[in-house]
């Protein structure tokens, strides 16, 4: 079967249509079936994206009904499948009670090829508008899990629905708590793997002499105590995606099997010398810096590069913004339904503490301590001392001061303009939309230089 032509299920009992129809819409593979039962058939083993029906099918082909029994069938297992029915010329009623009943089009007898060859191509199109759009509400539910609003998260994610669908073997590096194993589960639920098993393993919390017989698995009598074969958790994630929390501190020794296993999807169980084939994606996470340790020998530099086909870094929760209220609010909903209390929001010196604090634990930390805030509260509100937070970010400045930060952005832009123009005044004046004295004025207040010879405009020393 030509498989580069769009399938066309078409279901007519008339040969002498089907032939004709064969002969006009040759830009089309036809599979054909002659009744209901047939149509059915087809419809499961090609999963066509359009069919044409003719509305009078067998036993009783004078009357629409068997025609549109079939239609209800067809659009119950596949309802985005695009259903033309093909009606004589005087039944009209039919083909718009048709449509009712979710037909995307009709069309009456005698056949003019052009036309329907019109409608046909229209039907596709739109099938696979919807398909495409259907994909992307879902990843979108897959995503929603990734509380943050802050441009770093959001280009993460827009990262993810990429590579998601792709067999990239993806490195996730960040702090301990930054939500590295959410983004891995992300990218599991938003591939084409998400029904099969996503199976996680952390490296570092498991004896060394423990992990490969937990990975690989072992036969029956392999060691001591190994009384029945048992399979490891990367054969347990066939289909699937196998998440390898704290890549960096998987021993040296394993390193090399685990190699093989990338390179030729194949493993050995612990005690056998049988090979398993295994179709496993692969998504590794660590909060070393894994290069840094490659290069001194302290982790295999060519497991380093099999794993990070692709890398994600998420950075620490206090580079993220406002994330962390919204974060915080999100979490003392679903503590307040985990725990059964009714604490209804944060004070202003709450939300200031929250917002200071350098959160070395990231997210998790950040739970935690809503946590405890939560069963610790005197009032309906939690206050700052309820979240026993101490070294704040920075000296506690207003919440959001506005001037500050569009100075900041101010500044910032102007640095940006003058490395994209090269340094050139007039031009950096144009691409900010200011004039040449308004720039300099700027410039001097925030004490910024126009030195071309420096690759990167820093602020100028003042001596
Ligand atoms: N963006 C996020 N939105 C909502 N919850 C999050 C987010 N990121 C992390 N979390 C939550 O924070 C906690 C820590 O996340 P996770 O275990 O994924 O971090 P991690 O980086 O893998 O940590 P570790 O390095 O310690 O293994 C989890 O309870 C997780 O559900």
């Amino acid at each position: 079967m030509n498989t580069d032509k769009p399938l066309l299920l078409v279901v007519e009992d008339d040969l002498g249509i089907q032939k004709q129809l064969k002969w006009s819409l040759d830009e089309f593979e036809l599979v054909f079936a002659q009744d209901r039962a047939s149509a059915i058939k087809q419809l499961r083993r090609h999963e066509p994206k359009v069919v044409t029906l003719d509305l009078g099918l067998p036993p009783d082909s004078a009357n629409a009904t068997e025609g549109m029994a079939t239609l209800s069938e067809i659009l119950t297992l596949s309802p985005l499948t695009k259903v033309i029915v093909v009606t004589g010329s005087d039944d009209k009623a039919h083909a718009i009670e048709a449509v009712r009943l979710g037909a995307y089009d009709f069309y009456h007898k005698p056949i003019a090829a052009d036309t329907l060859n019109i409608i046909l191509h229209r039907a596709y199109w739109l099938y696979e508008l919807e398909e495409a759009n259907q994909q992307f509400s879902q990843i979108n539910v897959r995503l929603a899990r990734i509380i943050g609003d802050s441009p770093e998260i959001q280009k993460l994610c827009r990262v993810v629905e990429k590579i998601a669908p792709t067999e990239l073997t993806t490195l996730i590096l960040g702090e301990s708590g930054t939500g590295k194993e959410v983004f891995a589960r992300a990218i599991h639920e938003c591939s084409l793997r998400h029904d099969a098993p996503f199976v996680a393993i952390n490296c570092a919390s498991i004896p060394d002499n423990l992990l490969e017989s937990e990975l690989f698995g072992y036969e029956r009598g392999a060691f001591t105590g190994a009384h029945k074969k048992t399979p490891g958790k990367i054969e347990c994630a066939q289909g699937g995606t196998l998440f390898l929390d704290e890549i960096g501190d998987m021993p040296l020794a394993l390193q090399a099997k685990m190699l093989r296993f990338l390179q030729e999807r194949v493993i050995e169980p612990v005690g056998s010398r049988q090979e398993i084939e295994v179709d496993v994606r692969v998504v590794c996470a660590t909060n070393k810096d894994v290069l840094a340790m490659a290069q001194q020998q302290l982790f295999r530099e060519d497991l380093y590069y099999r794993i990070s086909e692709m890398t994600l870094t998420l950075p620490p929760l206090r580079e993220r913004g406002g994330d962390v209220l919204l974060l915080a609010r999100a979490f003392l909903v679903s503590i307040n339904k985990e725990l059964g209390c009714h604490v209804k929001g944060y004070d202003d010196s709450a939300l200031q503490a929250l917002y200071h604090y350098h959160w070395p634990g990231n997210i998790r930390e950040l739970q935690n301590k809503i946590k405890s805030a939560v069963i610790m509260a005197e009032t309906s509100r939690i206050s700052d001392s309820d979240l026993l937070l101490c070294q704040p970010r920075e000296a506690a400045t207003t919440l959001f001061n506005l001037r500050e930060v569009r100075e900041e952005a101010e500044s910032q832009a102007i640095v940006e303009a003058l490395s994209y123009s090269g340094h050139n005044i007039s031009k950096t004046a144009d691409l900010l939309g200011i004039t040449r004295p308004t720039l300099y004025a700027l410039m001097e207040k925030y004490a910024l230089s126009s030195n071309k010879d420096s690759s990167d405009i820093s602020p100028a020393t003042s001596s």
